[in-house]
């Protein structure tokens, strides 16, 4: 893990943005490095491992993700919450790899640090081929993650496919959006397309009616969605836009979640929709081709 002091203090000698480790504002260990982006339309914090917001508040709101009370910032452990980014595989692997790539258990590094002329504050964050990625995908790539902090928050991300022959690549933006009471939040921008329900192991399809309110455990991939969804709690709606085609809408729900030591009797605090291109939507990617996608996230 790189040390706190080893960051280029150009790149983080912006206004209203610094290094920080995630103990100083998470407690526990001394955890990670989270990068801090505030301005005065929005903060953000980032940890350069996964390239994973952890946090994301408008000025004037409240958080829109969900980071689980019980995380644990580990190196190369998920972190429980946020967006971690789901690449260059979702779900489970054939191989039996880690479930959803290597990217979100990888530090990246922090390229720029920018603020721009709307105000806004631009950061890009970029993972090339490290031991991990060699052992578990082989080829070489270049990640580069663009996190604009706003009023808005908007993931820019761009994988560009450095080997020798055609790879079969799915990837998402995992995102857990802090509901209060996940039974209570309703999703609409999903009416009339397909999903595969996967909960349990199963893998069957259905068509979406209306919006959507969960009362069980969770777990489909709705694909070939329209640009954009939204998540209504009692105090707020949230907006989600996106070039990309899939969303995945998971909760584990009580039992479930009982047996993962990071959410426990947390579950219910959150709701995961995540735009992605997975299981139909997966990419072909030819040698030197660039994959580019972006998901905005605000308050509606
Ligand atoms: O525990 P992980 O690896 O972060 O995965 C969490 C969940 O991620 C979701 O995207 C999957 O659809 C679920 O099946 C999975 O349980």
């Amino acid at each position: 893990m790189t040390s706190l002091s080893a960051f280029d203090s150009r790149l983080t000698d912006v206004a209203g943005v610094s290094i920080l480790p995630s103990s100083s504002v998470y407690g526990g260990e001394t955890g990670l490095p989270l990068l801090s982006v505030e301005n005065a339309q929005g903060k953000a914090l980032i940890a350069l491992q996964g390239a994973h917001l952890v946090s994301f508040v408008p000025a004037g709101g409240e958080d829109l993700l969900w980071l689980s009370p019980k995380v644990v910032f580990t190196e190369g452990k998920a972190i429980r919450g946020g967006i971690p980014l789901c690449l260059p595989w979702f779900g489970g692997h054939p191989g039996g790899k880690p479930a959803h790539g290597f990217a979100r258990i990888s530090e990246w590094q922090l390229e720029a640090a920018e603020l721009l002329a709307d105000g806004t504050t631009r950061v890009t964050l970029v993972l090339t081929p490290n031991a991990l990625s060699s052992t578990l995908w082989g080829d070489d790539f270049r990640a580069e993650l663009v996190v604009t902090v706003g009023h808005a928050v908007t993931l820019a991300l761009s994988f560009t496919h450095l080997g020798a022959s055609p790879v079969t690549f799915s990837q998402a933006f995992h995102t857990y959006f802090a509901v209060g009471d996940v039974a209570q939040a309703t999703i609409s921008g999903l009416d009339g397309t397909t999903f595969i329900n996967t909960v349990g192991g199963a893998n069957t399809r259905n068509l979406q009616a209306g919006s959507l309110q969960l009362g069980e455990a969770t777990d489909r991939v709705y694909v070939n969605v329209p640009e954009v969804q939204t998540i209504a709690t009692a105090g707020r709606t949230i907006r989600i836009a996106s070039d990309t085609r899939s969303a995945v809408v998971w909760n584990p729900w009580a039992e479930s979640a009982a047996k993962m030591a990071d959410v426990g009797d947390a579950w219910r605090e959150y709701l995961c929709v995540e735009r992605g291109d997975v299981f139909d939507n997966a990419i072909e990617l030819a040698p030197g081709a660039t994959y580019r996608v972006a998901m905005t996230l605000s308050l509606d």
